[in-house]
Order: C-alpha cells, then structure tokens, then sequence
C-alpha cells in the first residue's frame, strides 16, 4: 500500500490550525520540522520533493507534515485539505508561502515514518484500537481491544468514517448476529463485530491487498474462524442472508448496492453506511427510502456521514 506525504511550508504561527485541520481530515503523524533540520535533508528517502536550495525554502517557516492513505477518498480529503488552510486567511493567520507539495511513500518508508506517532485510541463506548506494536491493558472492564496492523490497507480505524461505523455497530448489533461487512479494508469492522458478538462475519473488499490484511488481523485478533473473508465486487453472488450489513465506501458506490444490500438483509435487518461526504448524504438518503428502508439514524463526525438504516417488511418505509 502506497500512502502520500504532505508537505505544508508555513508559519510559527499556522502550525496550530494547519495540524488541527490534517488530524480532522483523518491525516496521520502530523509531525513539524524546521527547513534545515537535517531530517528534512532525507530526500533520498522521502522522495524528490526535498531538494533543499535555501533560495527556494528560507530559514524562516517551517514544514508540517502528515500522511494520508492512497485510496478512493485521496482525492477528496486532499482538496478539503486545501480548501481548510486557505479559509485560515479569512481570520488573519499568516500562511507564509503556503507551499504544499506532495510526495508518494511506499509501505515500509512510511511505517518507520509514522509509527511512532500511531497509539491506542478509544473510539466507542467499548472499543480501543490499538496498533501491533503497542501493549496496552484494558482500563474498563467491559473494553474490547482491537489490535490493528495498519501498515496493511486503508485503516488505522480512527478515520472518523470507521469511527462512526463501528459506533452504529456496538449500537445495533445483536449477539449471534450474521454480518456482511462490504469494502473490509483492514478488517476493523468485521473484527470489531465478532468481538461485539457476531457469529459470523463475511468480510468483502475488492482489493486483494486489503482482503490479505483483513486475514491477517482477524488471525491477531482472534477472530478468524468468525470472519469468511473473499475477494469480491460489492454483493455480487453473494447468497447469504444477513442481520446487518456495514459498508463504509464513498456515497456513489453506496447506492450502487442498495437493492442488493435489501435481498440479502434478514426481516428488520440492519444496513449501516459511512464513507458518505456531507454533501452527498442526501443522494444516499433518496436511495434508501426510496428502497423502502426506515432509516433509524444520520450521524455526522467532522465532514463526513454515516446513515443507520433498516429493512421493514412492507415497502412503506413506515
Ligand atoms: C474507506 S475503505 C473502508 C475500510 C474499512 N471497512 C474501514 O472502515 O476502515 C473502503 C474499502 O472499500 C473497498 N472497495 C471499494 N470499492 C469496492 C467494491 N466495488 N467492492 C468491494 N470493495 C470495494 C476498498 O478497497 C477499501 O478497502
């Protein structure tokens, strides 16, 4: 798995602001560096896009950098990214040259950039992530622990839209529930399933790297025998009857699947969605209703939207 670097020059002043906006779009290891650190000078590493000339990059500034995950949401959070740091100007902080470049890391070089910032975060009523790497002990005595190897595919599972799903699944899950979770990814949710009490999870994802991952860390966390994972395209082919679907893919990819997700969910079955951006929530909303589902809960953390619905008997949406 790739991840992209980005680079921001900027001002003592702007760092505050520019690291909170990288940490709400889900960025990782948001790290500061002066110009002439010599950590900076590992252009060697880090790709072409340090190639320090003090003419072009002045002593004075400094460098934020993050990292965010090469995936289907780059594109988006990367303008987000953009379009928050500019509106920074509209309340008279200085951005200095605000140069932001980026540059693309592989697996390896960005684990050893980024892991020591990676801890365990708790993310719901009862669960904590926490990476491989990491001991840590429960503090509740109800808290369920995720280890996680995010270096593996797209998750570290504090992305505000894993967050939200896996908060609409300790809510709506019921002990021997059957899941399907659509786009598994590393795993998380169909790992946080089974240790909330599902019987048994079908993991899909599209992408083989992310259905290896999703193996790896149900074999870590124990919960392989639950979790039937297979490559696949949406709910194509797929037979089984579910009590609760959960997908977290991008909203144009959601409405794709409604009419599939309605077959193979049980009566009163359960369908969470998350991956939607604000701005495209109706667009899901429209297509569930219109599917027949009664949604139960819209749910927004920073810009993004998860959508709880569930499959009446009648068409009505009563
Ligand atoms: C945003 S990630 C979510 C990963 C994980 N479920 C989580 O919540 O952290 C979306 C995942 O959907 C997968 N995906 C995208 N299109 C897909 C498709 N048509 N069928 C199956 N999986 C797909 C991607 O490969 C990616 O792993």
């Amino acid at each position: 798995m790739k991840w992209s670097e980005i680079c921001i020059h900027t001002t003592n002043e702007a760092i505050e602001p520019i690291s909170n906006i990288l940490h709400e779009t889900g960025a990782s290891g948001v790290v500061i560096e002066e110009p002439l650190d010599p950590d900076m000078e590992r252009d060697d590493t880090f790709g072409e896009i340090y190639e320090l000339n003090t003419e072009d990059y002045p002593e004075e500034g400094v460098y934020v950098k993050a990292y965010l995950p090469v995936n289907s949401f780059l594109g988006e959070t990367v303008n987000e990214i953009k379009q928050a740091i500019n509106n920074l100007m509209l309340y008279d902080i200085d951005l200095g040259r605000n140069n932001i470049t980026f540059s693309e890391i592989n697996e390896e070089e960005w684990a050893t950039a980024w892991k020591k910032y990676y801890k365990p975060v708790k993310i719901s009523k009862k669960i904590t992530i926490t990476p491989t790497w990491e001991t840590y002990e429960a503090v509740d005595s109800d808290e369920v622990i995720i280890e996680l190897d995010p270096g593996m595919a797209f998750g570290t599972g504090t992305h505000p839209t894993t967050v939200l799903s896996i908060q609409g699944i300790e809510r709506y899950l019921q002990k021997n529930d059957q899941v399907i979770d659509v786009g598994c990814g590393s795993g998380v949710l169909s790992i946080a399933s089974v240790l909330l009490g599902a019987s048994e999870v079908y993991a899909y994802d599209l992408d083989d790297i992310a259905v290896k991952a999703t193996t790896m860390n149900a074999k870590l966390n124990k919960a392989d025998k639950q979790i039937i994972t297979k490559q696949n395209n949406l709910l194509d082919h797929v037979s089984v009857q579910a009590d609760m679907i959960v997908s977290n893919i991008l909203a144009e990819i959601i409405v794709r699947f409604v009419d599939d997700a309605w077959n193979t969910l049980t009566d009163d079955g359960i369908f969470i969605t998350s991956g939607i951006i604000k701005a495209k929530k109706q667009l899901v909303l429209d297509k569930l209703t219109e599917q027949g589902f009664r949604i139960l809960e819209v749910n927004e953390m920073e810009d993004w939207v998860s959508i709880i619905a569930k499959k009446n008997n009648q068409k009505s949406g009563a």
